[in-house]
Order: C-alpha cells, then structure tokens, then sequence
C-alpha cells in the first residue's frame, strides 16, 4: 500500500460540504423514502475518498473468489470479495470510516432515524469486486436495513455493473400474490414489464444509499473486460435483527 495515503480518524470530516445544507439532505430522505435509493455523487471528502480508494486497491490483492448460486434466492453469484472479519484484519483505515462521526451523522439524517452498528462479523462492512465479462452480484436483498456503497472502479457506458433494484419488494410480491422467493424470477419479470424495477450506472466516486433489507438488487453482468469494485458499509436503525446463512455463505474464507 502506498505510505503517502491521508490519515482518516473516527472524528476527521469525512463529507463534502454540499451535503451539510439542511435543504439537501431533507431532499435526499424524501428520495430515499421513495424509492429505497439515493444516488449520493461526490459523498466523501477527497481525502476520505483517496483512503477508500487505495484500500479497495490493496484488498483486491487479497480477494476471494466465489462462484456459485445462492440458495433460496437461486441466484448467481460470480465475483470476488473480501468479507468483513477479513476487512478488520486488513484495514484499518476502514473500520475508522465505519466508525466515522461525521459519515454516520449524515447517513443518519439521510434516513431519518438513529443508525446503529451492524452486529455481524462479516456483513457490516464488505468489498465486492467485478473483474471482468459476465462477473455478476445475482439478485437479493441483505439482512442488514441499510447499505452505503462507495463506487471506486466502475465499467464504462455499455459495460455492464449497472446496480438494478425494485422498490418496495416484499409488499410487491404481497400485492401480486407473489412468494418473493420461490416465485423471484415471475415477480421481477412482472416489475420491469410494469416499470417498477430501477436501474443506476455509478462512476467512481459516486455512492448510494439504498434501503436494502426492502430492495431487491442486484449489480448486472459486467460486458467485456470492465471491472468494478465497490464498499458496503451497513447500518441498520433496529439494534437487533436476525442474520440468514446468506452473509457466511458469500463472505467467509
Ligand atoms: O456493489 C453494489 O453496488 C451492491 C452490493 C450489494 O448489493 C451488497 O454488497 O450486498
Ligand atoms: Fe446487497
């Protein structure tokens, strides 16, 4: 890792300025209530960000590959990951911006509601990376409430990576008569043909914030040789919560 990464602390500002204006934030929450999702471009502060960025760097050396279907969701999953106890061995600096006072006031007025530490050894933070033609994060929903994902390598227009979501999902499957599990394929193919499912291209650097205990999602396969890699910090406003099989599956080495 390079010596000349900036020193980020749990009480260093972490956030640009932009989102300190009352006015933005407000809008923001009415965004996320909305639609589960909010695209937060230029979140961090360039030092907080370069921290991110070289960390990612470095973990990517120190990735996992996992390919295989998740049960229950009966979903593909091929990519390469660093989980969260892996994480805390490896980077601090992460584990500072996790803590960061600064970063959980704001995610915390996006919300509108105190967050609290996600109590799981490797699902409060992990790192996902994409690494080249038809690499994919299949469809799913996580076990912790919230997710805030740092984008720092993203393929270009056309490559794929795109994150896809549907609003709401579990009261839209409940609505159509639909076991959002057993039935996920008739269920999602039944929200794009009525225009409920959403899909985002995110650039490096940019972050969002999306409600993914009530989203389905899932990030597309990558088309040709792009790569992408991203940070998942989560946060959940219930302090206890049920953990499935699903986290160990993907993220334990
Ligand atoms: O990489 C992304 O944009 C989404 C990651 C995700 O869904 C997850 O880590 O659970
Ligand atoms: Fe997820």
């Amino acid at each position: 890792m390079e010596l000349n990464m900036p020193i980020l602390f749990p009480r260093s500002p972490a956030i640009a300025d932009h989102y300190r204006d009352p006015d933005v934030l407000a809008n923001l929450h009415r965004q996320l209530k909305a639609k589960d999702f909010v695209k937060l471009p230029d979140f961090l502060l360039p030092s907080a960000y370069d921290v991110v960025a070289q960390n990612l760097e470095y973990l990517h050396s120190q990735r996992i590959r996992k390919e295989f279907v998740m049960p229950g969701f009966n979903t593909e999953r091929r990519m390469s990951v660093v989980g969260g106890k892996r994480v805390t061995d490896l980077s601090l600096q992460l584990i500072a911006l996790y803590g960061n006072h600064d970063l959980r006031r704001t995610i915390s007025t996006i919300i509108g509601a105190h967050i609290h530490t996600v109590c799981h050894e490797e699902e409060f933070m992990v790192v996902n990376f994409l690494d080249g033609e038809a690499d994919t994060h299949g469809w799913h929903t996580d076990d912790p409430e919230y997710a805030l994902i740092l984008i720092t390598e993203s393929p270009g227009e056309n490559g794929g990576g795109e994150l896809e979501y549907i609003p709401d999902w579990h009261n839209f499957c409940t609505n159509n008569g639909l076991d959002p599990v057993s039935k996920i394929n008739t269920a999602i193919e039944l929200a794009f043909s009525l225009g409920l499912a959403e899909s985002s291209k995110l650039a490096a650097g940019d972050c969002y914030l999306l409600n993914a205990s009530n989203a389905l999602h899932r990030v597309t396969p990558i088309i040709g040789n792009g790569r992408r890699k991203a940070l998942n910090m989560a946060f959940d406003t219930r302090r206890f919560r049920h953990y499935g099989e699903t986290a160990y599956l993907l993220y334990a080495s």
